[in-house]
C-alpha cells in the first residue's frame, strides 16, 4: 500500500444523534509515526469521532482518510493495517485469552506473535483462562495486545489505560513508546493527564464536539499560562467551571 504523509486526515466531521450536533465541524491531522490525543469531558465526542473515522458511524458531513484512504471504500484494504483496541463485550462469553488471540491473528496477513505480545503486556501466564475471568485490569491489557496483533501501521486505543494499575500502566506506556520508534502511529482517548503529557506529540481537546484547543502539550501549556498540562486541560475543557 502507497504510504500516505499523514495517517489520518479528518475535515468538517459533522454528527448529529437526535437532532443534537455531538460533532461540529470536526478537523484533524495526525502524522506518520506520531502520537495524537482526543480529549475531552464525558460526552465530548471522541468515541464518536473514532466511530466515524473508522467508517462504523455515518457521520452527517465531512470526510475521513485513514493512510490515505476513504475507510468507507477500502475497508478491506485499511483492515490490514489498522488495529482497534476491544471494548467490553466485543468477545463470545466462553472464550479463552489464546482463543481469541488465535481467532484475530488468523485474520491477518502478517500478524504479529500474539505469545509475546501476551508476554509483554504481562498476561502471558492467562493463555488457559477465559477472558471474562480475567480482572479489569488483566482484560484492558488484553484489548490493547489484541489491537497490535495486526501489527497494525495505526492503532486506535480508546480510553487506553482506564482500569489500569500504576505499574501496568507505566508497561503499556513503554510499549507504546518502543512501538511508536518502529514506526507505529498511535490514536488515543486519556482521561489521564500524566499519560497523555508523557506520550503525545499533539491532542485535540474536544467541547460538546468543538475543538477548543489543538497543538503540542507544550502550546497547551503556553497559551493558557499554566504549568501543569492537566490546569491547562482544565482550563480548555472548562471542566473545572462545568463541575
Ligand atoms: N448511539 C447514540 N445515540 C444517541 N446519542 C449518542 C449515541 N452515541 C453517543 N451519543 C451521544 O453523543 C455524545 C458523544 O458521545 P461519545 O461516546 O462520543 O463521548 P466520549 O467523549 O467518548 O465520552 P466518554 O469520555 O464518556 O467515553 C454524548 O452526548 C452521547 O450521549
Amino acid at each position: 500500500m502507497r504510504k500516505a504523509k499523514e495517517a489520518i486526515r479528518v475535515s468538517g466531521l459533522t454528527k448529529i444523534y437526535n437532532g443534537k450536533k455531538v460533532l461540529d465541524g470536526l478537523n484533524l491531522s495526525v502524522k506518520n509515526g506520531t502520537v495524537f490525543g482526543l480529549l475531552g469531558a464525558n460526552g465530548a465526542g471522541k468515541s464518536t469521532t473514532i466511530e466515524c473515522i473508522l467508517g462504523t458511524r455515518r457521520a452527517e458531513q465531512g470526510t475521513a482518510l485513514v493512510l490515505g484512504r476513504d475507510p468507507g471504500k477500502e475497508r478491506r484494504a485499511l483492515f490490514q493495517k489498522v488495529g482497534v483496541q476491544f471494548q467490553e463485550g466485543d468477545y463470545q462469553p466462553e472464550i479463552k485469552v489464546s482463543e481469541i488471540c488465535e481467532e484475530i491473528a488468523c485474520l491477518y496477513d502478517s500478524p504479529s506473535d500474539w505469545r509475546e505480545l501476551c508476554e509483554r503486556f504481562g498476561i502471558g501466564d492467562k493463555l488457559k483462562n477465559a477472558v471474562k475471568s480475567l480482572s479489569g485490569g488483566e482484560r484492558q491489557r488484553l484489548f490493547i495486545a489484541l489491537a497490535l496483533i495486526p501489527a497494525p501501521e495505526l492503532v486506535f486505543l480508546d480510553e487506553l489505560t482506564t482500569g489500569l494499575d500504576a505499574k501496568a500502566r507505566r508497561t503499556v506506556w513503554k510499549i507504546l513508546e518502543d512501538l511508536k520508534a518502529q514506526g507505529l502511529t498511535i490514536f488515543l482517548t486519556s482521561h489521564f493527564m500524566d499519560e497523555v503529557e508523557a506520550l503525545c506529540d499533539e491532542v485535540c481537546i474536544l467541547k460538546k464536539g468543538k475543538t477548543v484547543f489543538y497543538g503540542t502539550i507544550e502550546q497547551a501549556k503556553e497559551q493558557s499560562g499554566c504549568e501543569k498540562f492537566e490546569d491547562a486541560y482544565l482550563k480548555f475543557s472548562d471542566e473545572e467551571a462545568d463541575a
